[in-house]
């Protein structure tokens, strides 16, 4: 870890806000002893945010519980808005207080009473993780600076560069559906509609008229009404309110597309201003890293638009309203398939990391696909031509982990009759797939801390280490901190390990892939028995969609298998599915989670009516919004049950 070292050289400044003295005082010594500078303790957020602004610390240590009004965590907020990382101290490891806390993007946790030890070591993984983001923010930017610059010197159509920069952008902000649109120029927008992980949709003004049922002249009307946007800005809860009630234009967008947040930049381009609007339908999906990240790519992008702009007046025959294959190439996703919008964020996450050199640890339920996913990162980046050595540390025996793990030498012990190679070494050069890692003993967890911080193991027998260049992709089911805190897993490697987690959802949760991994499962299985695909009943589709899967997506495997091996003719009619009882150890949410009509109608009617907080009839009410009457409002909600409550 030579990047720390350096930077603890150079006597970082620490902040300390503690309320409870001696605690203070104790982290105080070991951070002095450890050549730190602690440039004060305070007692409460306004004291802390005094010392913050007088004198910028490097990293701040704050206990979750404070006395006065405000907590740690609202200081922690104030602290990732100037971008100051910061650890937590607490005595507290309820799983609420934890779930709040984690929401602030903390470098790490110490729980008390701490050891020295612990400070130390936290604090190292704070400024790895520090530099880290810093480093990767650059990454991101340089990535898309380029990326930019090759799409404006192309001479592909208007349609084709949009199309390559929505898929370039959607890796790093992502969206629904993403609008480029001139100020000034009347209204004639291109937007991208996301339609599944590769595959997107132009729309158009005349689209959007068909899509929303009003015609171009009304649109035209809304757009010239609504607020123009002067600066970059994310809207998003409130701000997201506010902007729709006061902007026609916003509400006609949301209210076709289901839009929740949105994050506008403008580029200005001489006299002209050209809009770039990203549309989310997660109320959360924007923050003010995507917003300083695109504003520093505006020059870019104001070059790539006039270059864009002068190649569409030149093809006046652009097709429209076409649905267009953006990735023409093999996607590299190791056969993954999935279209539900959980899995295309999954999708968007391995895409997002591949190419670069960070652990990954990726977390989900047995047989959801963890081994997929690893592999997918490792076939899409440029370790692909290089060994993916699989371990599953729950099944390596204790006494022969080790030599198993980094190799021995001859005669290293009895029985060690020649020279081994262990399964890093064996993966130089590509990655390493350590699935369960939550099974890994103690003591190879710290063997294995130091192949992640200095990059070398040491074969038993041996006295000198031997260099590796290896990535590491970590897989559990278990919840790791949970593990942590009985005692069970390393709070280090944890947070070595935690830089890019990646949740894959149980199956249950996203039903509507289960029609697409049917299909797959049915082609994979018919080759290898050398016959027809079969057909699927609708009835076999809906027992699928209804039951629980707790073995995830491999029993879903098994299921198809068994039923194409008992198949009646060409016809899967019945799926034999194993007696478990519903609910069996998990949550269940809802019978089915694919929503009928109905029920979309329902959550959506809700969703506008909380919008316009109850109001039905009138300028700015739901019925409105909806463009449908009033009356048609009213009776619509009570057919579908929906009580209004005009204080939400
Ligand atoms: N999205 C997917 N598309 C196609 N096949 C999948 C998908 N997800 C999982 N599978 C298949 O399901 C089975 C289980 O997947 P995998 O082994 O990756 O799960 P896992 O989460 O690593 O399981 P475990 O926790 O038991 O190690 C495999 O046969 C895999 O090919």
């Amino acid at each position: 870890m030579e990047l720390e070292k350096n930077e603890i050289d150079k006597k970082k400044k620490i902040l300390i806000v503690e309320d409870q003295f001696i605690e203070a005082h104790d982290l105080q010594l070991i951070l002095e002893k450890a050549q730190y500078e602690v440039i004060g303790i305070a007692r409460s957020v306004v004291q802390a945010l005094t010392f913050i602004d007088e004198e910028k610390p490097d990293l701040v240590f704050v206990d979750i519980f404070l006395k006065g009004t405000e907590t740690g965590i609202d200081l922690a907020k104030k602290l990732h808005e100037k971008h100051i990382g910061f650890i937590f101290l607490s005595a507290n490891s309820s799983r609420s207080v934890l779930e709040e806390a984690k929401k602030t993007q903390p470098y790490g946790f110490i729980v008390k009473p701490f050891r020295e030890q612990d400070v130390l070591i936290t604090l190292e993984i704070a400024f790895y993780r520090h530099n880290h983001g810093i480093e990767s923010q650059m990454q991101q930017e340089n990535i898309l600076r380029e990326s930019i610059d090759a799409i404006s010197c192309q001479p592909v159509k208007w349609e084709q560069a949009l199309l390559q920069l929505a898929r370039l952008f959607q890796t790093y902000i992502p969206f629904d559906y993403l609008q480029l649109e001139p100020v000034h120029n009347g209204y004639s927008p291109t937007g991208l509609l996301r339609k599944d992980f590769e595959n997107y949709e132009i729309i158009d003004a005349d689209k959007i008229a068909k899509i929303s049922g009003k015609n171009k002249s009304e649109i035209d009307e809304i757009q010239s009404g609504s607020p123009k946007h002067e600066f970059p800005k994310v809207y998003y809860d409130q701000s997201f309110r506010e902007i729709f009630q006061n902007s026609g234009f916003v509400r006609l967008i949301a209210a076709t597309f289901g839009i929740r947040s949105f994050m506008v930049l403008p580029v200005r381009m001489g006299e002209d201003v050209f809009n770039f609007s990203f549309f989310s339908r997660n109320s959360d999906a924007y923050n003010n890293e995507h917003l300083q990240l695109l504003t520093k790519l505006e020059s870019k992008l104001a070059k790539l638009v006039s270059n864009l702009h002068n190649t569409k007046k030149k093809q006046p025959n652009i097709i429209t309203n076409k649905k267009v294959d953006i990735d023409q190439m093999s996607n590299g996703f190791s056969s993954m398939v999935g279209n539900s919008q959980k899995m295309i964020s999954v999708f968007d996450y391995i895409k997002r990391v591949a190419p670069s050199d960070t652990s990954v640890l990726i977390m989900g339920e047995s047989g959801t696909g963890k081994e997929k996913v690893a592999q997918s990162i490792h076939n899409l980046s440029p370790r692909k031509n290089k060994p993916l050595v699989v371990i599953n540390c729950g099944a390596i025996p204790n006494n022969l982990a080790e030599s198993l793990l980094f190799g021995h030498e001859k005669g290293a012990f009895t029985g060690a009759f020649e020279k081994r190679i262990g399964k890093f070494e064996a993966a130089d050069g590509g990655t390493v797939f350590l699935d369960e890692i939550g099974e890994m003993p103690m003591d190879i967890q710290v063997k294995l801390l130091r192949v992640l911080q200095e990059k070398e193991i040491e074969r038993i027998g041996s006295s000198s280490p031997v260099k590796l260049n290896v990535r590491i992709i970590a897989a559990t089911n278990r919840n790791l901190e949970d593990e942590v805190a009985a005692g069970r897993f390393r709070l280090d490697l944890y947070y070595r390990l935690h830089v890019f987690p990646i949740t894959v959802p149980p199956l249950r949760e996203r039903r509507e892939d289960i029609p697409v991994l049917v299909a797959h499962f049915i082609t994979i299985f018919s080759k290898t028995l050398g016959i027809d695909e079969p057909a699927v009943s609708d009835h076999a589709l809906t027992q699928m969609k209804a039951y629980d899967w707790p073995g995830n997506v491999r029993e879903l495997e098994h299921v198809i298998h068994r039923s194409m091996l008992m198949k009646d003719g060409n016809l899967i009619k019945d799926i034999i599915l194993p007696n478990f009882p519903k609910n069996q150890g998990e949550e269940k949410t809802q019978e089915f989670s694919i929503k009928t009509i109905h029920e979309n109608e329902r959550d959506y009617i809700n969703y506008i009516l909380k919008t316009c907080r109850g109001k039905v009839s009138g300028a700015g009410g739901a019925a409105e919004i909806l463009n449908i009457p009033a009356s048609t409002l009213y009776s619509k909600m009570k057919k579908l049950g929906i009580k209004n409550n005009p204080l939400l």
